[in-house]
């Protein structure tokens, strides 16, 4: 049985806009409680890396359990649990979160509130937490604390007086910051004689442990050999093995009342541990289950196929062993006419999307063509049934269809005023309807409401462009709205390419063709014949752009003269084949697909 004292634990939690210095403030007090030397500090920082390339970089949170000798002379157990920053993730900090009692706020004092400052701490205010504002980077001539401290206060409405001062990275006022967290965060709550309730909060797959299941406990305690009942999948183990992250993991005992910790059970897949779900005591059946969390939904699905066909398995294989650690990622087989065999993946959005598909290839060794983003569509039919779309391949009969519905986002941007023109511009450009405007200081505070499918492409990278960087970016999914949708293909040699079709509103349907065509055109290689490119809706052609003919042969500037840069010339041009894939008698390379989509039209 765990000896601690449940009002000496402190869990919490670290949220933060990206880039304001969470990760480091995090190895701060990792050094400041001494749980790693100096030296092991360096080896930390590669350990953890490996350990986030194994669990999935950014997505997954991270805890470490902290031992900390505090003014009060006694001794405390601070649970760190950090969150993953992009709002692709922000599931997963909901989770983090509810784990918690508190949370610390980062807010870079040279910046300011920024838009997932925002979103995250609304995030903690949910989940009942008691917040610490930090002010950090006060080392940086920028720094203005005092603004900033009012700006929280304004903004955010929550009082921001003791706000504490730092700077994570010369580990000016660490020690403040831990005596926050023991003096101002809550202790847990809980009964250690009450029956096992514990909060499944995370779980992966580990090579030495097999299934690694992160627990809160809330009532009761977890030792070794107990037998344990999952509710929701009503599953029965035995733990096997429990342990604490130190960052890296050490076996204890057991787990109390209001302790994080991990455990192991021969649980033989992460499918069969369901996140959010209760933990008791195998024999109680009386155990209410804590209120859990909505499963992650993938909201953005693409086709992935291999280059080569005779990759399909590798595939295959790949994909199942990244999706042992990551339940938000979903694939299933497909097959296209022109790409073969392949998968249409499911993702939490763009940022995943490119995540995967690089860990794919990086990790994997695999050459992919990634298909049109898609967003899930709702499709009411004629008869009146409703579908989801997931491929707009699959897009039925115009003639059966009533309507069709697509998701909606609320957005908020902050951003310098100077930029704020811009932006308009291009929420307005995307369909967008502005709901709110704002100003936070000198910066604008805009709320937009928008269509996702105008998102999912380039609109970050949009966003950051038009405000040099500046503006930052948050948003989450509101409804499913009824929109002019239209099936736009791209046809190259007058074949229609599917890994291109897409569903566009049909007034944007001119400008986004037009562009595609454009950039298809400088991607696709010149061939010995003349290539058509366009858009079509339809048998209506809307766009059209010509690759004209290929004459020169390609070693010919060699003058026939260096017989090895000849060589390297062809060889080179066996390589570029070799990512590229064929289409009727077209080879379109690899890059373009994910490329042509991220226009601006
Ligand atoms: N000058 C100064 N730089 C800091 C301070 N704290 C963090 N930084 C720098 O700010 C950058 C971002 O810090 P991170 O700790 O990676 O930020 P983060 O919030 O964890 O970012 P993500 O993990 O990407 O969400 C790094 O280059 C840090 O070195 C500070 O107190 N002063």
């Amino acid at each position: 049985m765990s000896e601690e004292p449940i009002e000496n634990i402190r869990n919490f939690s670290i949220v933060a806009h990206i880039d304001h210095g969470k990760s480091t403030l995090a190895d701060r007090l990792i050094q400041e409680t001494g749980t790693l030397t100096d030296r092991e500090m360096v080896e930390q920082v590669l350990d953890s890396m490996d350990i986030e390339r194994e669990r999935g970089i950014t997505i997954k949170a991270q805890t470490v359990r902290l031992n900390y000798r505090a003014r009060d002379g006694k001794d405390y157990i601070l649970n760190l649990m950090d969150t993953p920053g992009h709002v692709d993730f922000a599931y997963e900090v909901s989770r983090s979160l509810a784990a918690c009692e508190g949370s610390l706020l980062v807010v870079d004092a040279s910046q300011g509130v920024e838009a997932q400052t925002l979103a995250n701490v609304y995030h903690a205010l949910d989940a009942n937490h008691e917040i610490v504002p930090v002010l950090n980077k006060i080392d940086l001539p920028a720094a203005e604390p005092d603004r900033i401290k009012q700006q929280i206060e304004d903004v955010i409405g929550i009082d921001a007086s003791e706000a504490v001062p730092i700077s994570a990275k010369t580990g000016l006022n660490i020690d403040l910051v831990l005596e926050a967290i023991v003096t101002r965060l809550p202790p847990p709550k809980g009964d250690r004689s009450a029956p096992l309730k514990a909060l499944l909060v995370d779980s992966w797959y580990d090579a030495y442990l097999g299934v690694v299941v992160l627990v809160r406990i809330f009532d009761g305690a977890l030792k070794k050999g107990q037998r344990i009942k999952m509710i929701g999948t009503d599953a029965h183990y035995e733990v096997d093995r429990i342990g604490v992250f130190r960052p890296k993991m050490q076996a204890i005992e057991a787990l109390g009342p209001g302790e994080i910790g991990f455990i192991t059970a021969s649980i033989k897949e992460v499918a069969d541990t369901r996140v959010g779900d209760t933990i008791t005591d195998d024999r109680k059946s009386n155990v209410v289950p804590l209120p859990g969390f909505k499963p992650a939904q993938p909201v953005v699905f693409c086709g992935l196929f291999p280059v080569d066909a005779a990759q399909f398995e590798d595939l295959r294989a790949a994909m199942g062993r990244l999706r042992l650690n990551d339940a938000s990622f979903s694939f299933e087989m497909e097959s296209s006419a022109a790409l073969g065999f392949g998968f249409r993946c499911g993702f939490l959005g763009l940022l995943h999307l490119e995540i995967i598909q690089e860990r794919l290839e990086r990790e994997f060794n695999l050459d992919l063509i990634a298909t049109a983003p898609s967003v899930v569509y709702k499709i009411n039919l004629n008869d009146g049934t409703q579908i989801e779309l997931h491929n707009p391949v699959d897009l039925p009969d115009v003639v059966k269809i009533a309507s069709i519905e697509e998701p909606w986002i609320r957005a908020t941007i902050l951003t310098p005023d100077d930029y704020l023109g811009s932006i308009l511009k291009l929420c307005q450009d995307r369909r967008g309807v502005q709901v709110d405007l704002n100003y936070v200081g000198k910066r604008a505070m805009v709320q937009y409401d928008l269509p996702l499918n105008e998102v999912v492409f380039d609109f970050y990278d949009r966003l950051k462009s038009v405000s040099k960087g500046y503006a930052s970016f948050d948003y989450h999914l509101t409804d499913y709205k009824e929109g002019d949708l239209v099936k736009m293909q791209i046809l190259v040699n007058a074949e229609p390419v599917d890994a291109l079709s897409m569903l566009v509103h049909r007034a944007r349907a001119e400008s986004r063709g037009r562009a595609m065509c454009e950039k298809l055109k400088d991607l696709i290689p010149q061939h010995m014949f003349v290539i058509p490119v366009q858009a079509a809706i339809g048998a209506k052609i809307i766009a059209r752009e010509t690759i004209r003919a290929l004459r020169k042969d390609v070693t010919a500037k060699c003058y026939g003269g260096d017989i090895t840069r000849k060589r390297k010339l062809l060889e080179k041009q066996k390589e570029g084949k070799k990512k590229m894939r064929q289409f009727g008698k077209v080879d379109i390379p690899q890059e373009a697909f994910i490329a042509a989509l991220k226009v601006d039209g």
